[in-house]
């Protein structure tokens, strides 16, 4: 399973029916709500990366990047663009990234 495979099921999920899928139920509450979920998968990643415990984390990582899936598409945002913009970042050194924002 890719990012993209991820993100085509979840793009796939806003015709479906909210009531036999977690994915369409979410978006139906709009980009505040997936947003908001985001935020406190992120904060559950950050409490297990703090206790050192990696299969949580493991377990927490996921859910992040799929509700980071979920609240660019709910937010009209393509997977494909934000792969384009690291894309275009490979071989910016982080300094020279920042400098330049
Ligand atoms: N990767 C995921 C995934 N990760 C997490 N989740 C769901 O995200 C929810 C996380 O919510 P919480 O942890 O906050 O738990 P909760 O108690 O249910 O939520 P609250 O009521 O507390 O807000 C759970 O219901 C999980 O099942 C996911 N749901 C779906 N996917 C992927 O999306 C695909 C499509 O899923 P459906 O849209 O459900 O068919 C699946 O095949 C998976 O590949």
């Amino acid at each position: 399973m890719t990012l993209s495979d991820l993100y085509a099921t979840i793009e796939a999920r806003k015709s479906a029916n909210p009531n036999s899928s977690w994915t369409a139920k979410l978006l139906t509450q709009g980009p505040e709500k997936c947003a908001e979920k985001f935020g406190e998968e992120a904060i559950e990643a950050i409490i297990e990366a703090t206790k050192g415990d990696k299969t949580r984390l493991t377990s927490e990582a996921a859910d992040v990047l799929y509700h980071l899936l979920v609240m660019l598409a709910a937010s009209g945002v393509h997977l494909n663009d934000v792969l384009a913009e690291l894309a275009r970042r490979q071989g910016t050194s982080g300094i020279e990234e920042k400098a330049n924002r």
